[in-house]
């Protein structure tokens, strides 16, 4: 299965660098390819058509088999259909085109985006993140996208022609090829000569710091490099639309950190639009213009990471986000917390209506003992858990008459304080640092 989702990102990435270039059409008279033929007609049994009609498979194009894309495709390939003109990969060129979606099924969403924009999709397990990506590649009968990209409505599209390029989780590299055939493969698809390819794919790996490992084979490589270099592979293909599905998640907190840096380099200069489905809020917030949140297929928040820092609109994006969200009911002072007890807020909202109680991790306080004088939000609880947090420390506070709290405080404070695991504390926060949400 993870194979046959390998060879479907390769013939996505091969036949997008030929909407730049001219590129061999598969469907005249190169030789079909196991993905397009397995997607040309999903079984109505069969949800995922990656699974079907083995029938037409070719070996030359099955990483398992080692003999293909070994023959890279050969410069007598014919030129498609040319795609509009776009300046690739150069954020001068200003938008002159828009990308619009309207996805349904599974997912109710729709997106625009001006080019050079780069969306964070983010939502809990199973909120069809991954759905959304494969609907817009045209690779779920589960959701159905209409998808226009400028002037181009490449909906009734096979996925390998809209110009869309996708990096699944497992980076799916052909594992016979060294990283700089696997990165050359889609140029070569697509008629670009040999050495020309060679050169180009070798620029992408130093782009992403992966240079030094041009020749060695995916099996050669860490978790992190071989996605470093699906990344190169992706992006070398220049697409209008580039789909990457937690890009990062293998990478140590090091290597993510440098890859992140990278990452958001390229998408700087990225001339395309850029979906990038992420757990990390680090990631969500540094590297995308706007957040989609996304709750059970449908859209519940999309916005710039700043309003949806400011303003989530859920409890488990403002955790995701390092915030502590508390529901409830709005009061004349606060909210009425829906567990029990209450938080006294200076924003006023309508009585009765439901809202989240946001409260960033920096604005509570910490003591050993009952604090004195104003803090209108003061609850007894126990220290349950310390981590680091950059230059910090996070405490996580239970307590008996509120939600856990997460607290933010120095380590020097904390050594003041004494803060261990178990120790009996008291939180305090003011009104005036709850930010009340409407929901
Ligand atoms: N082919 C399928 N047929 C039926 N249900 C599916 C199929 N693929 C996924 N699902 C279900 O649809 C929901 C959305 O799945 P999806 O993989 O898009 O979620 P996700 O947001 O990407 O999750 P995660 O964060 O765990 O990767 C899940 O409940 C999943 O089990």
């Amino acid at each position: 299965m993870s194979l046959l989702l390998l060879a479907i990102a390769m013939a996505v990435l091969v036949a997008l660098r030929g909407r730049w270039t001219g590129s061999a059409s598969v469907r005249s008279g190169a030789p079909t390819t196991a993905p397009e033929a397995a997607l040309a007609d999903p079984s109505p049994l069969d949800p995922d058509p990656t699974r079907a009609a083995p029938h037409t498979y070719d070996p030359r194009h099955d990483p398992r088999t080692g003999a293909a894309p070994k023959g890279e495709p050969r410069d007598s390939a014919r030129p498609d259909a040319p795609w509009p003109d776009q300046e690739p990969n150069t954020a001068e060129s200003g938008p002159s085109w828009s990308l619009h979606a309207e996805v349904s099924g599974f997912n109710e969403v729709t997106l625009d985006a001006e080019p050079g924009t780069t969306i964070a999709v983010v939502g809990e397990n199973g909120a069809g993140k991954t759905t959304l990506l494969r609907a817009l590649l045209g690779l779920t009968p589960r959701a159905h996208a209409e998808l226009r990209l400028g002037d181009l409505d490449v909906t009734s599209l096979a996925p390998h022609k809209r110009g869309v390029a996708w990096v699944p989780q497992d980076g799916a590299l052909f594992p016979h090829l060294s990283a700089l055939a696997n990165t050359a493969y889609g140029l070569r698809a697509q008629g670009v000569a040999r050495g020309e390819a060679r050169v180009e794919a070798g620029r992408w790996l130093d782009r992403l710091g992966v240079g030094h490992l041009a020749h060695r084979k995916p099996a050669q490589l860490s978790g992190g490099q071989a996605q470093r270099v699906a990344l190169a592979r992706a992006l070398a293909a220049r697409p209008r639309l580039l789909l990457l599905d937690e890009p990062l998640a293998a990478l140590d907190q090091t290597t993510r950190a440098r890859v992140r840096h990278t990452l958001r380099t390229h998408l700087a200069g990225f001339a395309g639009v850029c979906l990038i489905v992420t757990h990390d809020p680090v990631e969500a917030v540094s590297l995308a213009d706007r957040v989609l949140v996304l709750e059970a297929g449908r859209t519940l928040q999309d916005a710039p990471p700043a309003e949806v820092t400011r303003h989530p609109r859920s409890p488990w994006v403002a955790r995701m986000l390092g915030r502590n969200a508390w529901a409830g009911e709005a009061r004349d002072d606060g909210l009425a917390l829906a567990g029990g007890g209450r938080i006294v807020a200076a924003e006023r909202l309508r009585e009765g209506s439901r809202a989240l109680a946001i409260i960033a991790p920096e604005s509570v306080s910490v003591h050993r003992r009952r604090p004195d004088g104003s803090p209108r939000n003061v609850w007894p609880g126990t220290v349950r858990e310390i981590t680091a947090s950059g230059s910090r420390l996070r405490v996580l506070i239970g307590s008996a008459e509120t939600p856990d709290l997460i607290a933010e405080i120095t380590p020097d404070a904390a050594a003041e304080l004494g803060l261990a695991e178990g120790a009996a504390v008291w939180s305090s926060v003011k009104a005036t640092e709850v930010t009340l949400v409407s929901l």
